[in-house]
């Protein structure tokens, strides 16, 4: 089997605290990929590994066939790994538009010197480039009537679409969403999921997301893995997750809404259609 991005054996540890333990998984090219555990069970902890930012202790990490486990986050980005983060990591006193121009900067080719023969290098040529791809995403999450704002003073719903602005600035072909609909409400969730599914499938992007709601999560996403104490517990399709008795028996206790009857969750997807 050909993956995207293929995850044999990770394992990470903080001094005594073991995050990961033998974690493997493959994502196919155009999946929707969620990621799912009780609080402190790994998640964060195997996206960092994906994007760079964390070394695992032992295992290796696979884009597209080639290892990438000693790779650092840019040379990743360079391969088309875009991520968003848990807590928002926007610049508050540039505006949106900026802030999502920052997304491209491992794409911009002209340095200080071209930038000065502006009219001759090409430079000009390239900028317009990249303000169309810039506005192309700006209307896709429809961020046109804040594209001036602050970005620090905008609502958090706002500011978390304007992360993900940024992150797809990159044109990754895989984008690793670190719980992008936590601490929205119920409508921005609905926008925010309706945004993932068509970035998935318009823009052909797979899509690595953690998430915790899991209505929204087992709505959208065409696999599901579920970790807990750091190893993989459960994978597969939505449903038989919801079924596993492993993953019922993690999360009995903490989160009984994932008892969900998969029939009764409304499907964002199927309203956006
Ligand atoms: N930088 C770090 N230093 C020490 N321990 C860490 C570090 N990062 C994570 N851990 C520990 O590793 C374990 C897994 O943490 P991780 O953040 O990956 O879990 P999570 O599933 O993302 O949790 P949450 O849902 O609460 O965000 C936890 O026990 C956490 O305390």
């Amino acid at each position: 089997m050909d993956y995207t991005l293929e995850a044999r054996g990770v394992s990470l540890r903080f001094g005594g605290v073991r995050a990961l333990t033998d974690v493997s998984f493959g994502v196919r090219d155009g999946e929707l990929f969620s990621i799912i555990g009780p609080n402190g069970a790994g998640k964060t902890s195997i996206v960092n590994c994906i994007s760079g930012r964390y070394k695992p202790t032992e295992g290796r990490l696979f884009h597209r066939g080639r290892d990438i486990t000693g790779l650092p986050p840019n040379a990743r980005a360079t391969f088309g790994i875009g991520r968003t983060f848990q807590n928002l990591a926007l610049f508050h006193h540039m505006s949106v538009l900026d802030n999502i121009m920052v997304g491209r900067h491992h794409l911009l080719k002209n340095n200080f010197l071209t930038g000065a023969l502006y009219w001759l290098s090409g430079a000009r040529r390239e900028e317009l480039r990249h303000r169309e791809k810039v506005e192309e995403i700006i209307d896709f999450l429809d961020l046109q009537s804040v594209r001036k704002a602050p970005a620090g003073t905008l609502s958090y719903g706002l500011r978390k679409r304007v992360e993900l602005a940024r992150a797809m600035a990159l044109e990754p072909h895989l984008i690793l969403l670190d719980e992008p609909m936590a601490g929205m409400n119920f409508e921005e969730k609905e926008d925010m999921a309706r945004y993932i599914v068509d970035l998935n499938e318009e823009f052909g992007m797979t899509v690595v997301m953690i998430e915790h709601d899991m209505g929204v999560v087992m709505d959208i996403s065409h696999r599901v893995m579920v970790l807990d104490f750091g190893r993989k517990i459960a994978e597969g399709d939505p449903a038989a997750v919801l079924a596993d008795p492993h993953v019922k028996r993690a999360y009995l206790g903490e989160e009984d809404e994932l008892l969900v009857d998969p029939d009764e969750v409304p499907s964002i997807a199927e309203d956006a259609a």
